[in-house]
């Protein structure tokens, strides 16, 4: 569909389209590991084994939107389990934030037919972001969710929570921080929860380059969900979605702009940097010259 004629331009709403019918469970399955085998696959256990993010007796909670991305992390969890990796426990998990009935259903036929047994509930996030900070609903709503998400997992017995975000959100937050923060700061693989005792935040897909999942998606015929969200559409343009352009103009005139933005959080070179932040505490060069 085009997008500047569907009226939802500027709310960064993208229309993922399949290429054919809905391939047999198998055929996906498959492909995860075949056809998409070094820009998928490897990638995923490479984070896991580069940054450690699962360990022996881990009881993972998988976080589920139904979009193409957490669809595809539910796979890749299945077939790492399936493969012999059995020194960890899965349950995935949605929040039905308030989709409209449609939405939903087509949750939970993606999950039914991609095999994920998923256990959804109920949380009047949309409502509440909308009531409670009508400007930035869009902030409220990402707080609640992982909020909500983490209270689930806790009461399930996890101490892991999953999410989907992918290389390029790794590196649009960073030129999001850059631009129009202020600040260096990049999007973390893994963190310790701050208000959920020994929880831990992990990013499996950290290394899975977009366009790779969108690939593998289109392929499998699936319909993810596109533009869930019920409260900000239409009404605030998103900075992300500008970012991502800006991204997507670099790349015709810089080599490896994508590479060069992530390998930036790896090499920072405290010798040139005249401020940093540690423990929510702010020191300066001086202090060490
Ligand atoms: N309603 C939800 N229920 C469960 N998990 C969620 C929900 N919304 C978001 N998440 C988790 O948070 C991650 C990031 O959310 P975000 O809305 O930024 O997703 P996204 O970039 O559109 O990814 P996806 O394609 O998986 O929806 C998702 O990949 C998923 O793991």
């Amino acid at each position: 569909m085009d997008e500047k004629n569907n009226g939802i331009k500027g709310t960064g709403c993208e229309i993922l389209v399949p290429f054919n019918d809905r391939k047999p469970l198998k055929d996906i399955e498959r492909s995860i590991i075949k056809t998409y085998r070094k820009n998928i696959w490897s990638k995923f256990i490479k984070a896991i084994k580069e940054y450690n993010l699962i360990e022996d007796g881990d009881k993972i909670a998988v976080a589920i939107s139904g979009g193409k991305d957490s669809l595809l992390m539910a796979k890749l969890f299945q077939e790492l389990y399936k493969n012999g990796n059995q020194n960890f426990e899965l349950e995935f998990i949605a929040m039905d934030p308030g989709y409209h009935k449609d939405i939903r259903s087509l949750l939970e036929d993606n999950c039914k037919y991609l095999d994920i047994p998923v256990s959804i509930y109920d949380a009047d996030i949309f409502q509440v972001a909308d009531k409670i900070a009508n400007d930035y609903p869009c902030y409220m709503c990402a707080r609640m969710r992982r909020g909500s998400l983490y209270g689930k997992a806790q009461e399930l017995g996890c101490n892991k929570l999953a999410l989907g975000h992918h290389f390029n959100d790794v590196i649009e937050t960073t030129m999001l921080n850059l631009l129009c923060a202020g600040n260096f700061k990049t999007m973390m693989p893994k963190l310790k929860a701050q208000n959920f005792e020994n929880m831990e935040l992990i990013r499996p897909l950290y290394l899975v380059e977009e366009k790779y999942i969108q690939r593998f998606i289109q392929n499998a015929g699936i319909w993810p969900l596109n533009c869930a969200c019920m409260v900000a559409a239409k009404k605030i343009g998103n900075k992300r979605y500008e970012i991502k352009d800006l991204l997507e103009g670099l790349r015709k005139d810089f080599a490896n702009v994508d590479m060069n933005i992530f390998r930036a959080a790896e090499n920072v070179n405290m010798d040139g940097i005249l401020g940093w932040q540690k423990n929510e505490e702010k020191h300066l060069f001086l202090e060490e010259y």
